[in-house]
């Protein structure tokens, strides 16, 4: 019967549903068994991208927030790319904080005993997005040169990342970077690497990190690895009233993981990659 189907198109869609049926059972598989879910999917991913498996059409985000027009820095004569990133940039963090900004609908997914609050919110479009509330001890300037400055040394002190890498700078607030997670990031979900364009605000008690994911001729999807999207992303950070070795830590995250994975896996990998990435911030942060 198999021979009368089409099979490179029936075989994806048969596995998701198998993976979808079955997710009960993953959550208590042996290590071994979920590596090979993890492989299965990845192998599929290969099979999309080399265009023998049709994926469903992706219908455009819509976005509702406008925020006033900034001023925009001129480029350097010869760099037309510039002003390109620097717009995009800013873009990508209005609309991140177009969502941050919306006040009902959030469901909570994880309160953790510390205090953390992971919400999620469906956007027509972009999917589920998660929201991370925290608290933590650091000065807004601690954690801006932990996460802007210094993100290519993100990966010794953070095991969910093996790699950023900025290809880019685009001025001192807009940088171009490629990110690679690590084997163990988001348990089910292989590795994933990144291309994004990364913009930063800071002012005096608070600091906007916006980003969103870019395509490069010159960069294209790295054998071996899934290329994800991040973004419209936004990490927002406020110096808490007149305590300013404290900040609070809101963080959108709005990752497309790509490949064929039941949305179920996904909707849980991705709440869990933010608590431990915040996880193991705090741990960078108590060995100061
Ligand atoms: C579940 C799987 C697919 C992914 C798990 C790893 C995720 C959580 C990792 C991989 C790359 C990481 C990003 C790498 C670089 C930056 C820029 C920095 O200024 C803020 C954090 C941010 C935005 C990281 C957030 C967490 C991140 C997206």
């Amino acid at each position: 019967m198999l021979s009368l189907l089409k099979a490179d198109k029936m075989l994806p869609a048969v596995v998701k549903l198998c993976c979808g049926i079955s997710y009960p059972h993953l959550r208590s598989m042996a290590g071994l068994q979920r590596r090979a879910v993890a492989v299965i999917g990845q192998e599929l991913t290969h099979l999309q991208r080399l265009g023998q498996v049709q994926s469903p059409v992706e219908t455009p985000a819509v976005w509702s927030y406008n925020e006033p027009k900034k001023e925009v820095t001129k480029p350097e004569p010869g760099n037309e790319d510039q002003l390109f990133y620097v717009q995009r940039g800013r873009e990508a963090m209005r609309k991140a904080l177009g969502i941050l900004e919306i006040n009902e609908g959030w469901q909570v997914e994880m309160k953790e005993k510390n205090g953390d609050v992971i919400s999620s919110m469906v956007i027509p479009g972009a999917g589920k997005v998660f929201r991370l509330e925290a608290i933590l001890e650091a000065s807004v300037d601690e954690l801006y040169d932990l996460l802007f400055v210094r993100v290519e040394e993100m990966h010794l002190w953070n095991p969910s990342i093996q790699q950023v890498k900025v290809l880019k700078h685009v001025g001192p607030e807009t940088i171009v970077t490629h990110e690679v997670s690590a084997e163990t990031a988001g348990n089910l979900i292989g590795q994933r690497d990144f291309l994004s364009l990364r913009h930063s605000c800071k002012r005096k008690s608070e600091v906007y990190l916006g980003g969103t994911a870019i395509e490069l001729e010159s960069f294209p999807p790295q054998a071996g690895c899934v290329r994800a999207e991040d973004g419209p992303t936004c990490i927002v950070i406020k110096a808490l009233d007149r305590d300013t070795t404290k900040s609070s830590f809101t963080w959108l995250l709005n990752i497309d993981v790509k490949g064929w994975l039941p949305k179920s896996i996904v909707n849980q990998a991705l709440p869990r990659a933010q608590l431990e990435f915040t996880r193991h911030l705090r741990r960078r942060l108590s060995l100061r």
